[in-house]
């Protein structure tokens, strides 16, 4: 099951004013899109489709390549950038998709896991607030009329669907909607109403940028301290013997030798090592705790599975993974000419940069069971931050 969030950020923000579409501009020390980005990974959600317009030439260039991020083009109309978000991802086997307004940064992780929640329960789900004030219809100042405000609601996002689902409703669907439910519901779809929250705010008007920041100040001030940044470091530290054999896998890279690295899993002991700096920063042991040796299931493992279970951990309690550092200790093979595809390797699978993963090799002048050439050892630090 794999859940997606779309962002529509490829508005010109007009009734905001201010010379740059809303999306782009600060909004307490970083960019509305910041703030919503932050929001939904902060949920624990790492499929991003990014709906921009062509015409925002720096972020296509900001956010192409981006790890976890699909950029879309936009459309005349929100509807038409949805339908070209959800085009984008059709072949990447999502499940679930979220569809959210850039324009709403105040989102909570809350609300986005009540909308996930509702929507694994039924085929749509999307918070909502019931009108409370009295409704009128007006014409040129004056009051023309009332309305019953029974039975309705003014409508938020994420909206939360079935991907299938939604897909092939904006694809029958002819024209603008007011909303990605309209078009659900247009489609024959049943939508649950989750509460909403008065602080999603949409920014709309130039006076919403100041309401967002005294929303998002609040917030802020009710984060209790464990919540607040949190900066973790972790050490690793791993040993593996030289026995027979004609290559070592090293962080990923499987590099010609002429002995291998002895162990139950490919004893890939930078890989070894960074993973454990990983367990570490979150206080969780080592590899041994989570995959036992005793267990015949991981002989011979590649080590990639080791390194993506302490990402996802990382990221399941909230903490990207801000850099690595990993040095092989080792007289042979020399490390320096396949340092570059070590540093790829392993940044794709920590899901980041790779110029947030260094790869590097001293020898111990030989001395000791390395300077013997008896086997290989690494030493790893990891950073990770919940913002
Ligand atoms: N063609 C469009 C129109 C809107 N949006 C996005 O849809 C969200 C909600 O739309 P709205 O608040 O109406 O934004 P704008 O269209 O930018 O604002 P305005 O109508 O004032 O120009 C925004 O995140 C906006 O970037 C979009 O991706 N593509
Ligand atoms: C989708 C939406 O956010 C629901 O409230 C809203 O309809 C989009 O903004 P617009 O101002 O209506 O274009």
């Amino acid at each position: 099951m794999t859940t997606a969030v779309l962002i529509v950020a490829a508005g010109r923000g007009t009734r905001a004013g201010g010379g740059l579409p809303k999306q782009w501009r600060p909004l307490k020390g970083r960019r509305v899109i910041d703030w919503t980005l932050a929001a939904f990974r902060q949920a624990g959600i790492e499929k991003i489709v990014l709906v921009l317009s062509p015409d925002d030439s720096e972020a296509w260039a900001e956010f192409q390549g981006q790890p976890g991020i699909v950029l879309a083009p936009g459309g005349d109309t929100r509807s038409r950038s949805v339908l070209n978000g959800l085009e984008a991802i059709e072949a990447q086997n999502i499940t679930r998709v979220l569809i959210h307004d850039a324009a709403r940064p105040c989102i909570a992780p809350d609300l986005i896991h009540a909308v996930e929640d509702a929507l694994a329960a039924g085929s749509a789900a999307a918070p909502a607030l019931a009108v409370t004030d009295a409704l009128w219809t007006g014409h040129e100042g004056k009051v023309t009329g009332t309305r019953d405000r029974d039975g309705l609601f003014a409508a938020q996002t994420p909206q939360g669907f079935r991907y299938a689902e939604i897909l092939a409703a904006h694809r029958a669907h002819p024209g603008e909607a007011a909303d990605d439910v309209a078009v659900a519901r247009a489609a024959g779809l049943d939508v649950a109403i989750v509460p909403g929250n008065p602080d999603n705010i949409k920014i709309t008007g130039p006076a919403d940028f100041a309401r967002a920041e005294v929303i998002l100040d609040r917030a802020d001030n009710d984060r209790s301290e464990e919540d607040r940044m949190d900066i973790r470091l972790g050490n690793g530290y791993d040993v593996h013997r030289f026995g027979a054999g004609n290559h070592v896998v090293l962080c990923g890279v499987k590099i010609p030798h002429d002995k291998g690295l002895q162990g139950h899993s490919d004893a890939d002991v930078g890989m070894h090592a960074v993973t454990d700096a990983i367990y570490g920063a979150l206080a969780e042991g080592d590899i041994g705790r989570h995959f036992p040796p005793s267990d015949p299931q991981w002989k011979g493992a590649a080590s990639d599975i080791f390194l993506r279970h302490a990402v996802e951990l990382a990221r399941n309690k909230g903490f990207q993974i801000s850099n690595v550092d990993c040095t092989l200790v080792c007289e042979y093979p020399k490390i320096t000419p396949h340092s570059a595809k070590m540093q790829a390797q392993m940044a794709s699978i920590l899901g980041i940069d790779a110029d947030r993963v260094s790869v590097k090799a001293t020898t111990s002048e030989r001395l000791g069971f390395t300077g013997r050439s008896e086997g290989i050892a690494a030493l790893a630090t990891a950073a990770l931050v919940k913002s």
